[in-house]
């Protein structure tokens, strides 16, 4: 497979916007193969190159040597979620103790509703959700409610029409922000406001979100939040997920899984629970040390990073996609469903193909990396910390290519 293109003929405007990349510099960081353009970084983001010589660190060092000391002295293990979620926050607009880092998004949800629900104004019955939410989400709601003894109603509209479904039955609005098949990116800021107006809670998923373009949790007044740490934090396969609660809930919200690493003393062994100060409480078992230790490093990717930046540059590189694209819709049945709106898409450009698994099948084959999703979509996530314009130009070349053969009668 090759996905290399003669650079003489990539479009000077696009070698031009390289060459005025702010985070061009960034792409030397990660592990990215030769043979591959790798354009599912918000399914599992690629590998850091601080991340291996972090993890033989932890093994050989800090646990290896140093066995269970590790669990305080200088590894510290006991504080790693805070000193993560201390990294995280700046990227979502939280402060460092609104977050939780640990567990995986799907215990989150869960943690999240059942606090949320618990919050709510008294006789709200429906959880209002998106119709095409990722399925975790929807699922987690329908087993909370069925172990709270189904008296609530998962009511599930059209991500577009959410803001008419805002009544005084409405307990908590549990959405993700970008969708995962589209790419359409919901207004944060605008449906928290209209949500509060209407007295209910909101939880937001940012697994498309985090790391992507930045988000503004606080200065939303958002309640809850969750997200993953392998999208586009990069922090490995399995990394933990996480939890924002609000400054104003966190004393409040009930913790649904009470458990002893979230006490706020914990090897007192006391046998009546009592909370960590902060999100901690919500970290209720033995911190995942591996997976942690491998999140915070690759989350010193950001440390030079302006968001602002980062978003600006995500919004050229998905621009630039879309328009190069077009010229290949206009001879295949592609359909584009990311909104070309800026702002109201994530990171990620995706279309309906009636043979969209077959294409992205044969876009593998060729190290073009993308997603199908069901029932008809293909996706391309695109990362400003690690594409370039001129990755869009091969990436467009190598669709074209694959199309035009299955398209072609022999
Ligand atoms: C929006 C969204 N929420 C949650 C998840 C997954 O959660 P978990 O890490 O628990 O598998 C994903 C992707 O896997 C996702 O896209
Ligand atoms: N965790 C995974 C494990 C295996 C394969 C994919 C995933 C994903 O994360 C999918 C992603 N949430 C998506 O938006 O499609």
């Amino acid at each position: 497979m090759t996905v290399t293109t003669d650079a003489t003929t990539i479009p000077a405007h696009l070698l031009d916007l390289d060459a005025r990349d702010l985070l061009a510099h960034k792409r030397a960081e990660f592990l990215l193969p030769p043979d591959v353009l790798y354009l599912d970084g918000n399914s599992l983001g690629p590998l850091h190159r601080s991340v291996p010589a972090r993890l033989a660190g932890v093994a050989e060092r800090e646990w290896g040597q140093q066995l269970i000391r590790s669990w305080m002295g200088d590894a510290d293990w006991m504080h790693l979620p805070e000193r993560v979620a201390a990294k995280l926050a700046r990227l979502i607009g939280a402060q460092p103790d609104e977050v939780a880092v640990g567990d995986s998004t799907t215990v989150n949800v869960f943690k999240a509703l059942a606090a949320a629900l618990h919050l709510a104004p008294q006789g709200r019955r429906v959880i209002l959700t998106d119709a095409d939410n990722f399925p975790t989400d929807l699922y987690v709601a329908q087993g909370l409610n069925a172990l709270l003894g189904g008296g609530y109603e998962l009511r599930r509209v059209p991500n577009t029409e959410v803001a008419d479904h805002l009544n005084a039955d409405v307990a908590v609005l549990l959405l993700t922000e970008v969708d995962y098949r589209t790419g359409r990116r919901l207004d944060l800021p605008d449906l928290t406001a209209r949500a509060h107006a209407a007295g209910v809670l909101t939880i937001w998923d940012l697994a498309h979100s985090a790391g992507a373009f930045p988000v503004d949790l606080d200065g939303a007044g958002a309640d809850f939040a969750v997200g993953c740490g392998y999208k586009f934090l990069n922090g490995g396969p399995g990394a933990p997920g996480y939890l924002y609660v609000a400054a104003r809930h966190l004393d409040r919200a009930p913790v649904a899984i009470s458990g002893w690493m979230g006490h706020a003393d914990v090897f007192e062994m006391a046998r009546e629970y009592s909370p960590a100060p902060g999100a901690r409480r919500f970290v209720p078992g033995t911190p995942q040390v591996l997976g942690l230790s491998a999140l915070d490093s690759a989350l010193d990717a950001f440390a030079d990073v302006e968001m602002a930046d980062l978003r600006a540059k995500s919004l050229s590189l998905t621009s630039t996609f879309m328009a190069l694209m077009e010229l290949l819709a206009a001879r295949h049945p592609l359909e584009l469903v990311t909104p070309t709106e800026p702002e109201q898409r994530g990171s990620q450009v995706s279309y309906r193909h009636p043979d969209a698994r077959g294409v992205m099948a044969r876009l593998t084959e060729r190290g073009i990396i993308g997603d199908f999703r069901t029932p008809d979509i293909l996706r391309f996530g695109i990362t400003p910390l690690y594409h370039s314009h001129a990755d869009m130009w091969r990436a467009v070349q190598g669709i074209g290519a694959v199309l035009d053969r299955a398209e072609t009668p022999v």
